[in-house]
C-alpha cells in the first residue's frame, strides 16, 4: 500500500472546534478511531487518509517539513514558523474563522507614542538613557524581527514569552509586547494599546498545502476529492438558490440581474415551461425577488444550498499550480 495521505487538524485551542465543524459541513466525517484522546483519525469513505491531530503551531511545522499534505492552521503561525513560507506551503483557502491580529502594543500611559516612528524614537532615547535596549515580549520572534526591521527599529531586544505575554510590561519583564488579539479585551485589561500602524498581520485559519509532502498520483487524487468537497461547500455558502416561473425572462434580463445583484444562472435561461433557477448572493435576495416580480414573475422561492459541485475545482487548481512552480 502507498504511504497515507496526511491531513493535519487542530487538536486543541481556538481552532479545534471550528475546524471540526468546517470539515463536517463540507461532508467530510472525521473520526478518532480510539476516542477523544487518540491523536490519529480517519475520514469516512477515504481509506488512505490519516488525520493527524496536532496543535496549530505544530501543524505549521509539519507542513513545512512535508510531514502532512494538507492542514488547517493560522496564517500567523505559518509566517512565524516557516522560513520562506511562500515557497514551502500554499494557502489554499481562507476558512472564515480563527480571526486574530498580530499587533505591537505599548502601555496606554505612553501618550506620546502612537506610531512605529514614535516607537523608533523612544527605543533610541531609552537606549541612550538606560544603556540597555528596550525589551519586547513575544512568541512571534520572526514576525517581530521582520516588522521592526521594515520600520528601521534596531534598539530593542526580544524576550521570548510563551504565555500571558500581555502581563509582561506590568510585571516589569518587558517594556512592550507583540501578541495576537481578537477582541482587544486582554490588551485593555492589561493597560496596553495597539500602535496606529502596529498591525503586523491580519490572520485567520487557512487550509494550507505542503510542497514537500509526497505528492504521489494517489495523494493528488485524494487531495482532489477533499478539495472538491470543500469547494462545493464554499460555493454553496456564497449563494442561495432562487426559483421562479418566468416565461418572459430573456438573456438581457439575466445579464441585468448578473450586473446588479451578482446573480448566476447555473443551468442557463428558463426552460420551455418558464422554470428558472438562479444562484444569488444572500445579501441581494430581496432586491432580486423584487426585480423578478417587477418584470413579471408571480412567485419567487428561495432555499439554502448544501453543495454546488462544479466541473471546475478552483481549490485543486490552486494546489496544482503551486506544486508545478
Ligand atoms: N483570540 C485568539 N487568541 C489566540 N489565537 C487565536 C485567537 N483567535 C484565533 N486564534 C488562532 O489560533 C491559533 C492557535 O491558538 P491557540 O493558542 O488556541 O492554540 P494552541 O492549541 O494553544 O497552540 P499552541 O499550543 O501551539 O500554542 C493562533 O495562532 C491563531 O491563528
Ligand atoms: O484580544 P482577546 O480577544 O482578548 O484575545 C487575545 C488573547 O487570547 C489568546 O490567548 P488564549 O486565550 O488562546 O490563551 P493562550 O495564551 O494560553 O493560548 C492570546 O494569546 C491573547 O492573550
Ligand atoms: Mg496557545
Amino acid at each position: 500500500m502507498s504511504a497515507p495521505f496526511v491531513l493535519a487538524v487542530p487538536s486543541k485551542g481556538r481552532l479545534q472546534e471550528n475546524a471540526e465543524g468546517f470539515f463536517a459541513r463540507a461532508g467530510l466525517t472525521l473520526s478518532k478511531a480510539g476516542g477523544a484522546r487518540d491523536y490519529r483519525g480517519t475520514i469516512a469513505g477515504l481509506d488512505n487518509v490519516e488525520i493527524a491531530y496536532l496543535s496549530a503551531s505544530e501543524i505549521a511545522s509539519q507542513l513545512a517539513r512535508g510531514m502532512a499534505h494538507l492542514g488547517v492552521t493560522g496564517e500567523d503561525l505559518v509566517h512565524e514558523n516557516i522560513a520562506d513560507a511562500d515557497t514551502r506551503v500554499a494557502l489554499i483557502e481562507r476558512l472564515g474563522f480563527g480571526y486574530a491580529d498580530v499587533v505591537v502594543a505599548v502601555p496606554q500611559a505612553w501618550i506620546d507614542v502612537r506610531t512605529m516612528a514614535d516607537l523608533d524614537d523612544v527605543t533610541t532615547g531609552f537606549r541612550e538613557q538606560h544603556h540597555r535596549r528596550m525589551r519586547v515580549a513575544t512568541k512571534f520572534i520572526n514576525l517581530t524581527r521582520a516588522f521592526f526591521s521594515s520600520h528601521g527599529i534596531v534598539d530593542y531586544r526580544i524576550v521570548e514569552s510563551t504565555g500571558a505575554t500581555e502581563g509582561a510590561p506590568a510585571a516589569g519583564t518587558a517594556e512592550l509586547i507583540v501578541d495576537i488579539t481578537t477582541t482587544g479585551a486582554t490588551l485593555a485589561a492589561n493597560g496596553l494599546k495597539i500602535l496606529d500602524d502596529g498591525v503586523i498581520l491580519r490572520s485567520q485559519a487557512n487550509l494550507v498545502a505542503s510542497r514537500d509532502a509526497e505528492w504521489s498520483p494517489e495523494a493528488r487524487e485524494t487531495a482532489r476529492i477533499i478539495l472538491d468537497h470543500i469547494a462545493a461547500r464554499a460555493r454553496a455558502n456564497q449563494y442561495r438558490e432562487v426559483r421562479t416561473r418566468f416565461r418572459q425572462c430573456d438573456a438581457a434580463l439575466l445579464s441585468e440581474a448578473h450586473r446588479n445583484f451578482g446573480v448566476e444562472a447555473p443551468f442557463g435561461g428558463p426552460t420551455s415551461s418558464g422554470m428558472l433557477t438562479l444562484h444569488c448572493p444572500p445579501a441581494k435576495l430581496y432586491a432580486l425577488a423584487s426585480f423578478l416580480r417587477d418584470h413579471g414573475a408571480e412567485t419567487v422561492s428561495v432555499v439554502s444550498l448544501d453543495y454546488v459541485f462544479d466541473r471546475e475545482n478552483p481549490l485543486f487548481a490552486k494546489l496544482e499550480t503551486f506544486l508545478r512552480r
